[in-house]
């Protein structure tokens, strides 16, 4: 089942450097015009019939109707197979600038090439089988990895880890069933075509256990990729803002000493232990009769729900309330971590007594201060990776390859349950084993559709 070579018949142009002025521009040129279009739009320094490919040429761009010299340049034509999208591509190397990029993509457009969609080089790629689906996703996730770790998840796909894997774990599903078709076929054979007992053992740990690792790498990489959300929740006043800053190093959020200060949802990137943390300030939680405040409590509420993390911040200088108890029971669902504030301040015996309040060890700090405040970053990176500070997962899945993961296990986990019955059916164990089979080779994108395609790659940019 390789991917069809649809669509690739045509010559595709699009300038791959983004906007505005820069040292150089890119413009790259995919497709069986690409050497026609070099002939006609290029003058070498040294005429030339014949461009070798893998070379760069000096030389100019000239618009053939007047002669007129566009821009002074170099190009490359890289012949087929040997380029990025399997087809001869044609690159020049202008100077960046949007009126003489746009100039030169005319003629480009105007000689026979039309305008390529975003990620379309990548999808020729894909559809040319010089990359699998998982790989052309990565080259999307490269260029938008935010942190060192995203960087290197998207390394480590775009070199073949997580299809390797994949493919290790389809081979076996294969040998499978390949035994159990044999006794679809030859019924009468009355041989033990399938040794039940073994069949699940293979199905457990040599396809199931690995499906499973894969699938609960997906948090930690998602973490890594996108960072965490996390919320700093509490009673007006605490020093929610105050902290936010101070993680910053930056007077991002207004602090006051009136309480409701904050009313609207504030977020901010800081990095903890090279995360990138999403930090995300909100109104002090109470019940209150201003309208504006009331939303501001709402949103509060609703950020805390879906918050990677929450950090519940209590006000050391006080004593703890009933209300505290309320508030904290509505975090305590939640993954999240207790810090008791303003300890600069804080009386000794006021300390203790919320250090017994907890039934957990909250984290002392002081956001004016700075103190504690590395414990505090420690503590996050523990209770939202399971352990310290420390490298990122060789492979990960994102989101549509861990579904496709998941419903692979679903459909193993049910051959698993034919398989303790009596006299299995090979006929129904077939059917499972070839569904996980299916949902295996979506994520390398040997059984695909347009949809799907136009969906992964709608995400890239122009030129990619
Ligand atoms: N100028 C330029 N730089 C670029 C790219 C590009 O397209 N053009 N890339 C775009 O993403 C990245 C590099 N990725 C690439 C991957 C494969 C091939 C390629 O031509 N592969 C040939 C090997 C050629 C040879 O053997 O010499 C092949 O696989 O057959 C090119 C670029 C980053 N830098
Ligand atoms: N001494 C001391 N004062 C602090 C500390 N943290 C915050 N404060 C003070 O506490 C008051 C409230 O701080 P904010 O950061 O605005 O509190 P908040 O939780 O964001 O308040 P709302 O936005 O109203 O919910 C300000 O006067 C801060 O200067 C601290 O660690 N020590
Ligand atoms: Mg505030």
């Amino acid at each position: 089942m390789k991917p069809e070579l649809s669509r690739t018949e045509d010559t595709i142009a699009a300038i791959a450097t983004p906007p505005g002025p820069g040292a150089i521009g890119v413009i790259k040129i995919s497709g069986p015009e690409a050497e026609t279009i070099a002939h006609r739009l290029f003058r070498p320094k040294k005429p030339r019939k014949y461009f070798e490919s893998h070379r760069l040429y000096y030389g100019h761009i000239l618009d053939p109707e007047n002669g007129e010299v566009i821009d002074e340049v170099l190009v490359a034509l890289m012949r087929k197979p040997h380029s990025y999208t399997r087809e001869d591509v044609l690159e020049i190397y202008a100077h960046s600038g949007y009126l003489v990029l746009t100039r030169i993509l005319e003629l480009v457009l105007k000689s026979g090439a039309r305008l390529a969609e975003p990620g379309e080089f990548t999808r020729r790629a894909f559809l040319n089988g010089r990359i699998d689906l998982a790989q052309a996703e990565a080259v999307q996730e490269l260029i938008t990895a935010r942190s060192e770790s995203a960087l290197k998840l998207a390394l480590n796909q775009l070199s073949g880890k997580l299809s390797e894997r994949i493919n290790e774990v389809k081979e076996r599903l294969l040998s499978l069933l390949a035994i159990v078709e044999a006794a679809v076929d030859f019924p009468e054979e009355d041989i033990e075509i399938i040794a039940p007992a073994e069949m699940a053992r293979t199905l457990r740990e040599g396809i199931l256990r690995p499906i499973e690792k894969l699938v609960a790498s997906f948090r930690e990489g998602r973490i890594y990729r996108e960072g965490l959300a996390v919320v700093l929740a509490g009673r007006p006043n605490v020093g929610k803002s105050s902290l936010l800053n101070a993680l910053l190093r930056e007077e991002r959020a207004i602090v006051t000493p009136i309480p409701g200060t904050t009313r609207d949802v504030l977020e901010e990137t800081a990095q903890i232990g090279g995360l990138p943390v999403r930090l995300i300030d909100t109104a002090g939680l109470r019940e209150t009769e201003d309208v504006v405040e009331a939303l501001g409590v709402a949103k509060a509420k609703e950020k805390l729900e879906t918050a990677d993390l929450v950090i519940f911040l209590v006000d050391g200088k006080e004593l703890p309330t009933e209300e505290d108890r309320r508030l904290y029971e509505q975090v305590i669902e939640r993954p999240h971590l207790v810090a008791v504030n303003k300890i600069d301040i804080a009386p000794e015996e006021h300390l203790s007594k919320w250090e017994r309040f907890f039934p957990e060890k909250p984290v002392f700090i002081s956001a004016k201060e700075g103190t504690g405040l590395s414990e505090l970053s420690r503590k996050v990176f523990e209770i939202v990776i399971g352990k310290g500070p420390s490298e990122p997962p060789e492979i990960a899945p994102n989101l549509r390859q861990k579904a496709a993961l998941e419903r692979a296990a679903e459909a193993v986990k049910r051959a698993l349950g034919l398989l303790e019955q009596a006299a299995p059916l090979p006929e129904l164990l077939a059917i499972e084993l070839r569904e996980a089979l299916s949902a295996l080779s979506e994520i390398t994108g040997e059984v695909t559709t347009e949809d799907l395609l136009d969906r992964i790659f709608s995400t890239f940019c122009i030129g990619k």
